[in-house]
């Protein structure tokens, strides 16, 4: 498992407006799909490619495609679903499938009540999307998951990401063909596993307090 913590002032910049309590669900969003295009930027450098010949107005060249089939990307619901259209956009031929995971507050323990994946991921490059890798129970239920179905490689996007929750997630995933790019690794989890300084909870402050 790679862990890459994007270091830009860009970055940094829309990360402190989204830490900002004050911010508004509107302008959450916004950031959200912002950052997250700057973070796909990194997290696609391994993204399998071909030559393909094509013609400009001038002449025959060669160019670049991406090999088929295309990324997977998998936002995980509620939260990941805000990072979605950012990440399309950088890559609009890829797929989506979803995964809707839900962290008991109480157990900490993650639920898996939602999937919607293609049967087979054999060979498939799969990007997962979700703001915050706590203490990490979300993404290893989901990165074993895919990992289950034949997919060769997750990238995981974040925006925040607990130091506990990295190394929960290294000593179980080690030799995992995983890599974790995130905007900022945080100090610490407090005593309700919440990130610290964090953003609070990214699905009430993208959408609203769920019921
Ligand atoms: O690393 P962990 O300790 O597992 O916590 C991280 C998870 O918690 C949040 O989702 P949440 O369960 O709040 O669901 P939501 O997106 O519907 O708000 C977040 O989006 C992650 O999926
Ligand atoms: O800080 C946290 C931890 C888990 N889930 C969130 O949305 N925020
Ligand atoms: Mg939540």
């Amino acid at each position: 498992m790679r862990v890459l913590e994007v270091d830009h002032p860009l970055v940094a910049h829309k990360l402190t407006v989204l830490r900002d309590r004050n911010t508004p669900s509107p302008v959450f969003r916004q950031l959200t799909e912002e950052l997250v295009t700057l973070l796909a930027y990194e997290a696609t450098r391994e993204v399998r490619t071909e030559p393909v010949e094509i013609e400009t107005p001038v002449t025959r060249t060669v160019g670049t495609a991406f090999t088929k089939p295309t990324p997977l990307v998998v936002p995980i619901l509620r939260a990941g679903l805000g990072m979605l259209e950012g990440m399309t956009k950088l890559v609009p031929t890829a797929e989506v499938g979803f995964l809707g995971m839900a962290r008991n507050e109480e157990t900490l323990e993650a639920i898996t009540y939602a999937e919607r994946l293609p049967a087979d991921l054999t060979g498939r490059q799969v990007f997962v999307l979700d703001p915050m890798l706590a203490t990490g129970g979300t993404l290893r239920e989901a990165v074993k998951f895919l990992f289950a179905r034949g997919a060769s490689d997750v990238t995981c996007i974040c925006l925040l990401a607990a130091p506990e929750g990295l190394q929960a997630l290294q000593s179980e995933l080690a030799e995992a063909n995983v890599t974790i790019v995130v905007a900022s690794i945080d100090e610490r989890l407090n005593e309700k596993a919440y990130i610290v300084p964090g953003l609070g909870d990214a699905g009430d402050r993208l959408y609203g307090v769920a019921g």
